[in-house]
């Protein structure tokens, strides 16, 4: 059995269990249960707070989670990212009231308040800035209005809660984040396979097929233009001046992709989804 810790709430959590979803596993139903076993594919879910999923994981009580970036970082556990799951974007800053500092060498001695003590510690010590951390467990944009800090690092997505509190991003960017697939430091059995399944998903949602008739003439201009993975499929028609073609696309690059093509003579474009996939 291949033992995952699985997000139990917060931003991560229903993505999360949406993928594994997708990717074939059966999930807990009831919200309260804290483990769950599907019997068929051989693996044992344990419902976890996102922050101490590392800390199971890199102990190796657990072989694998899905966790953020940034809180594996901030663990300080010896688990591994050994894939990016794309969802839960976000870049982690610095942060303070518009126009007071514009680099890290202004925080010498002054108190930065963070969720993340370990990375923002981690990052200042490199680049020699000596700051006083105080640590609180969120809604950090409100810590310097109320006169517990003068600055702050954390999570930034869209920027609309630094806007509503008044504060700017300023000095480096300290990592860009996102969900991510951890090990243990040992990995196990059925790591490979939960990772070609969450890859399966990943390009069921960024490629979709797209079938075509095109004049054979036109077929190297047409695979210039999408030329798929490893190569088109290419199909005789009963018509021997025409051929129909396969291929997978990006799924934000459908419509320009079936534009040129049909300006190319292409007709009879259709365009269907992936429900799974193994590259
Ligand atoms: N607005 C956001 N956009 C993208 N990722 C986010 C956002 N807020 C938090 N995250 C990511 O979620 C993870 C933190 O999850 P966690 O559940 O601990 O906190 P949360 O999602 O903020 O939940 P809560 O605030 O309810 O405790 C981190 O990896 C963080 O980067
Ligand atoms: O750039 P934005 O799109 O505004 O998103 C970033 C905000 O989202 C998260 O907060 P969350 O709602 O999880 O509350 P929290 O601070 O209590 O964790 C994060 O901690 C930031 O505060
Ligand atoms: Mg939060």
């Amino acid at each position: 059995m291949l033992r995952i810790a699985v997000p139990n709430k917060g931003s991560l959590s229903e993505t999360a269990s949406q993928m594994l979803a997708e990717a074939g596993y059966s999930l807990r139903r009831d919200m309260k249960q804290l483990v769950y076993t599907d019997h068929a594919n051989e693996v044992e879910f344990f419902y976890l707070r996102p922050r101490d999923i590392a800390t199971y994981v890199g102990s190796g009580a657990l072989d694998v989670g899905i966790t953020g970036r940034d809180l594996l970082l901030d663990s300080g556990s010896l688990a591994h990212e050994v894939a990016s799951l794309d969802f839960a974007r976000s870049t982690f800053r610095f942060a303070a009231p518009v126009g007071e500092y514009s680099d890290i060498s202004q925080l010498d001695g002054l108190r930065i308040a963070t969720s993340y003590p370990e990375l923002v510690d981690n990052f200042l010590s490199a680049r020699n800035v000596k700051a006083k951390l105080v640590r609180l467990d969120g809604a950090v944009e409100s810590a310097v209005r109320l006169g517990v800090a003068d600055a702050i690092a954390d999570v930034v997505e869209t920027g609309a809660t630094l806007r509503a509190a008044g504060l700017e991003i300023f000095g480096p960017v300290i990592l860009e984040s996102s969900a991510v697939l951890i090990s243990a430091p040992t990995e196990a059995d059925g790591l490979q396979t939960l990772m070609r399944r969450l890859h399966g998903v990943l390009v069921a949602r960024q490629y979709v097929i797209m079938d075509y008739d095109l004049p054979v003439g036109q077929l190297d201009e047409a695979v210039r233009i999408a030329p798929g993975i490893e190569s088109p499929t290419v199909s005789p028609l009963r018509d021997d001046e025409w051929v129909a073609v396969r291929v997978m696309i990006p799924r934000a690059e459908a419509n320009q992709t079936m534009d040129k093509l049909y300006a190319l003579g292409a007709r009879a474009l259709l365009v269907t989804a992936i429900h799974a996939a193994r590259l």
